[in-house]
C-alpha cells in the first residue's frame, strides 16, 4: 500500500460546541506515524467547518446559507489548528476546497491530479474539504463520506478509511439493538442496504451510515477498498493500518 485517504467527520472533531482538539491530536500522531514512519503517502478529508465556524459565532444552522457562512469562517480555524499540529511532526498541509461538480470535468480533475502528485511528490498533506460556501446540496446531505470516496478514485489511492463515531459496520443499528454484530469483512453490499435512506422513518438513524455504505459500494466497483473503523478510540485503525493487523473495524472489499 502506498496512498491512503482517511475522512474524518464532525462527530469526532467536535464535542459540545467546540473542536475536539485531544482528538485532533491523536489523528495527527496516527497521521504523522503513517507518513514519517511507514513512509505512506496521505490524504486526509476532513470536515468540521461549520461545527468550527460556530466555535465563533452563534448563526442558526438551520438556514443553509447560516451553515456556508459558519464554514467560511470555520474552515480556517480548522486548518490553523491541523497546521499547527502537523508542524510539530515536520508536516506542511495544503489546502483543497472541491464541490461534487469538479469531478464531472475532465479539466478539472486533471488540473487537481496534477497539484496533488506535486504536494505528494513533496511529502505535503493535502487537506481536502467541501467548498461548502457553493456546494449547497452536499451541505444540506452532509457527503463528505462520497466526497472521500471520489477523492481516493480520482487520486489514485489504494484504500479509503473512515474514521467515524462507530467502530464498524454492524448488522443492525447498533444504538437501536444491543445484539448488533460488527461485520469484519464486507464483500458485498445490496440494494436493500443502500436504499435505507429512502425510507422516511428509518432517515435520522441510518443516514449516516449509507452515506458510508454508498461511499464503499462506489469504491468496491473500483476495486478500491475502504476500511471504518472508529475516530473516538484510534487503536483498532493503529492495528489496523501501522501494525496490518485486522482486529475489528469493517474493511469493503469486493470478491475478486
Ligand atoms: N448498521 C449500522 N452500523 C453502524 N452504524 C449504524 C448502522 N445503522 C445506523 N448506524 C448509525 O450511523 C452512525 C454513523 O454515521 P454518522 O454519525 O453520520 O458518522 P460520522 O459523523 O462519523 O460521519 C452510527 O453512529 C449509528 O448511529
Ligand atoms: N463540509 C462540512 C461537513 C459535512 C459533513 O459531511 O460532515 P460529516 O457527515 O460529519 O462528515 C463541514 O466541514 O462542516
Amino acid at each position: 500500500m502506498k496512498r491512503l485517504v482517511i475522512k474524518v467527520g464532525t462527530a469526532v472533531l467536535t464535542q459540545d460546541g467546540q473542536l475536539a482538539l485531544e482528538r485532533m491530536d491523536n489523528l495527527v500522531s496516527l497521521i504523522a506515524k503513517l507518513k514519517n514512519e511507514k513512509n505512506l503517502e496521505v490524504i486526509l478529508v476532513s470536515s468540521g467547518a461549520v461545527g468550527a465556524g460556530y466555535t465563533s459565532l452563534k448563526l442558526d444552522k438551520k438556514i443553509v446559507a447560516n451553515k456556508q457562512a459558519l464554514a467560511a469562517i470555520g474552515q480556517p480555524l480548522l486548518l490553523k489548528n491541523y497546521k499547527k499540529r502537523f508542524k510539530e511532526h515536520n508536516i506542511t498541509c495544503a489546502q483543497m476546497l472541491f464541490i461534487a461538480d469538479d469531478f464531472d470535468s475532465r479539466k478539472r480533475t486533471k488540473n487537481a491530479q496534477n497539484v496533488m502528485e506535486i504536494l505528494l511528490e513533496n511529502k505535503i498533506l493535502p487537506i481536502i474539504n467541501e467548498n461548502d460556501v457553493i456546494a449547497t446540496d452536499e451541505l444540506v446531505f452532509g457527503d463528505n463520506d462520497q466526497l472521500a470516496a471520489h477523492v481516493a478514485y480520482y487520486f489514485n489511492a489504494d484504500m479509503l478509511v473512515i474514521l467515524s463515531d462507530i467502530d464498524g459496520y454492524y448488522n443492525k443499528n447498533p444504538r437501536e439493538f444491543s445484539d448488533a454484530v460488527l461485520q469484519k469483512n464486507v464483500l458485498e453490499i445490496s440494494d436493500d442496504e443502500l436504499e435505507m435512506k429512502h425510507s422516511a422513518n428509518s432517515e435520522f438513524a441510518t443516514g449516516g451510515i449509507v452515506t458510508k455504505l454508498k461511499a464503499a459500494d462506489f469504491l468496491m466497483k473500483r476495486d478500491i477498498p475502504m476500511y471504518l473503523s472508529s475516530g473516538f478510540d484510534l487503536t483498532n485503525a493503529y492495528d489496523f493500518l501501522v501494525d496490518g493487523n485486522h482486529k475489528s473495524g469493517t474493511i469493503f472489499q469486493a470478491k475478486k
